[in-house]
């Protein structure tokens, strides 16, 4: 195998889109050596090898990291430290573990106690993903011209901290480094409180009874475009509802003002005030893009 590889074998614990794309993303970048998968499901690992996103597959945890340079964790949030746990013991002394995981304060206090110093953690998100999962969803492209954020704290390895970051610069990222608390806010403000009006929204709609047909059928553009994202993975959304859960309720308060707001001005049918509401959003809106 080539010196000149960034990772010489890594492993992925959790072959789904996030996984799967890092890998994919890599090895088009000539960065890895070996990558192998693990998981539980067979007929996604298998997946996984036919469609050259690992090399190999091990369902356990221990093996798969046995002489792992890397290993990237990207299970749901809840599950991040027992696979750390799981595997602790077949670390070898020099590796580095980084995650992909949408919360990240809960996720250190986990998973930074239980290594010795000996085996380096660096906390990572990618700011991309889709609301498809499984290897299958996995493509190269995902990271490309995305943010991936880094909460290094004052634990973290400097090397090891320089290393994951060339990592996602090579998958195509701009990285950008912030304390976790920061993260978390930031990441309730523009990922999970979106994420929780979508998924109220289509439970909104789709309960209302009033007519014997299910009114969702008649959904077009904006009702598409507004709830896709209430297609992802409830098992990922529970786990970061119940892990980022003080800085979402902040964000949920803070919806709740603003739409208790709007519903007010609809009561009274004051349009000036409707109006300032949708231009005052729109410039926003559209001072992002
Ligand atoms: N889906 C998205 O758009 C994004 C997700 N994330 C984070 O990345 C992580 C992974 O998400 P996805 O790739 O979307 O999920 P996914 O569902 O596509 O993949 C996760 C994989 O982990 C496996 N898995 C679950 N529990 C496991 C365990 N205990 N041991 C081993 N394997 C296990 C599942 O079988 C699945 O194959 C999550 O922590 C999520 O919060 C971060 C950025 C974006
Ligand atoms: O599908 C979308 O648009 C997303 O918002 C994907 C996403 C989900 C979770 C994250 O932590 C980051 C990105």
């Amino acid at each position: 195998m080539s010196d000149h590889l960034l990772i010489k074998r890594m492993a992925i614990m959790g072959v789904g889109l996030i996984g799967g794309s890092l890998a994919l993303a890599l090895k088009e970048a000539g960065a890895v050596g070996e990558v192998i998968g693990c998981g539980r499901g067979k007929p996604n690992l298998e997946k996984a090898v036919e469609l050259g996103i690992i090399d190999r597959y091990t369902r356990d945890p221990r093996e798969a990291v046995a002489d792992a340079d890397l290993i990237f964790l990207a299970t749901p949030v809840k599950t991040l430290g027992a696979v750390v746990e799981q595997c602790l013991p077949a670390i070898k002394a020099g590796a580095i573990i980084t995650d992909g995981g949408s919360v990240k304060a809960e996720v250190v206090r986990h998973i930074e106690p239980l290594l010795p110093d000996v085996i380096h953690f660096v906390p990572g998100h990618p700011i991309a993903g889709t609301e498809q999962s499984g290897a299958e969803a996995a493509f190269a492209g995902l990271y490309r011209g995305k943010r991936c954020i880094l909460t290094p704290t004052a634990k973290t390895d400097p090397q090891a901290l320089a290393l994951i970051e060339q990592m996602w610069q090579l998958a195509g990222s701009i990285v950008v480094k912030m304390p976790m608390d920061k993260h978390d806010r930031i990441l309730a403000a523009i990922s999970h409180l979106p994420h929780m009006v979508a998924y109220s929204l289509v439970n909104a709609v789709g309960s209302y009874d009033h007519y014997e047909e299910n009114i969702l059928e008649y959904s077009a553009g904006g009702f598409r475009d507004f709830t896709r994202i209430a297609s992802s993975d409830p098992t990922m959304w529970r786990d970061i509802a119940e892990t980022n859960r003080e800085a979402l309720l902040e964000m949920m308060e803070q919806f709740e003002v603003f739409f208790a707001e709007l519903k007010a001005d609809v009561a009274a049918g004051d349009g000036d005030k409707l109006f300032e509401f949708f231009l005052r959003s729109k410039q926003m809106r559209d001072a992002i893009l």
